[in-house]
């Protein structure tokens, strides 16, 4: 069973169409790129799929269950979680206290409010630090992080509720290329663990999409237009057109495809 099925989805903004009928699947265990030009509609599709929009027409089910029109908390509870471009954490809290912030939000149920987070089951957050490769910086506060290790607690925290589901906007954005290489291989390892999540990325770098992406959907002015893996996508003539050519084209570059 699919771990994700969208099928005709559409969200347009007072007569803007920013989602024309949208369907695709993620399956177990895979990297899925969602890409495209500016405007093109990959955050209102996120934002639906995690409920911060509801969709005008077509359903987002989830292991078959349909969470179409779900508020964002019950639809991260069903197990979707996120990552955003620009990272949520709490600078004057230590790492590891951002990470028992995050555990105690997905298991409210038995824990006292007016306790300090310190004391919330420091073991998971450390097992947590540890897929991520911060363990070593647990005790520091989160504002003393490099950006590319804030990143990482960023998806320490998004893995805190468990996800089945992992949507990532632009998990790279703003870091060098060599981290963005990093990065993307730890998202593989934890999307290939056993109980890992199947993860859906937006990214405007196509090296990262070419390189770790098992499948890419390509949208155009809210509609997708291609799906496949990298060499398919690459010698797509719409796909080229759209990035290359006059179509919505934000400038952006199809990476080696360019040379
Ligand atoms: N809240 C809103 N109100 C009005 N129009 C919106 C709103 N959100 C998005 N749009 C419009 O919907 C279209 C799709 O926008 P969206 O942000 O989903 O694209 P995107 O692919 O995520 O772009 P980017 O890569 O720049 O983030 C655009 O024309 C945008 O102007």
């Amino acid at each position: 069973m699919s771990v994700l099925s969208v099928d005709h989805l559409a969200k347009a903004f007072q007569g803007v169409v920013a989602v024309d009928d949208l369907s695709f699947t993620v399956e177990p265990g895979e990297m899925v790129a969602l890409i495209g030009p500016n405007g093109a509609g990959k955050s209102t599709s996120f934002n639906m799929l995690n409920g911060q929009l509801t969709p005008d027409r077509g359903s987002i089910r989830l292991f078959g269950k349909d969470i179409t029109g779900w508020p964002t908390r019950r639809i991260a509870r069903e197990g979707v979680g996120r990552t955003f471009q620009i990272t949520q954490t709490f600078g004057s809290m230590t790492v590891r206290e951002n990470v028992q912030t995050a555990l105690i939000a997905h298991r409210r149920r038995g824990f006292d409010l007016f306790t300090r987070a310190v004391a919330f089951d420091p073991a998971a957050a450390d097992a947590l630090l540890a897929t991520v490769g911060l363990d070593e910086a647990a005790d520091r506060p989160a504002a003393q992080l490099a950006y590319g290790d804030l990143k990482r607690l960023e998806l320490a925290v998004a893995l805190s509720g468990k996800p089945r589901l992992l949507l990532m906007d632009e998990p790279t954005a703003g870091m060098a290329p060599g981290e963005r290489q990093a990065l993307m291989a730890l998202v593989r390892e934890i999307a290939s663990a056993a109980d890992g999540p199947s993860v859906l990325f937006t990214e405007h770098d196509m090296d990262v999409v070419f390189a770790h992406a098992d499948r890419i959907l390509v949208m155009n002015r809210g509609a997708l237009i291609a799906e496949g893996g990298a060499e398919a996508i690459r010698k797509d003539p719409k796909v080229r057109e759209v990035y290359l050519g006059g179509g919505a084209g934000s400038g952006a570059s199809m990476g080696q495809a360019d040379a």
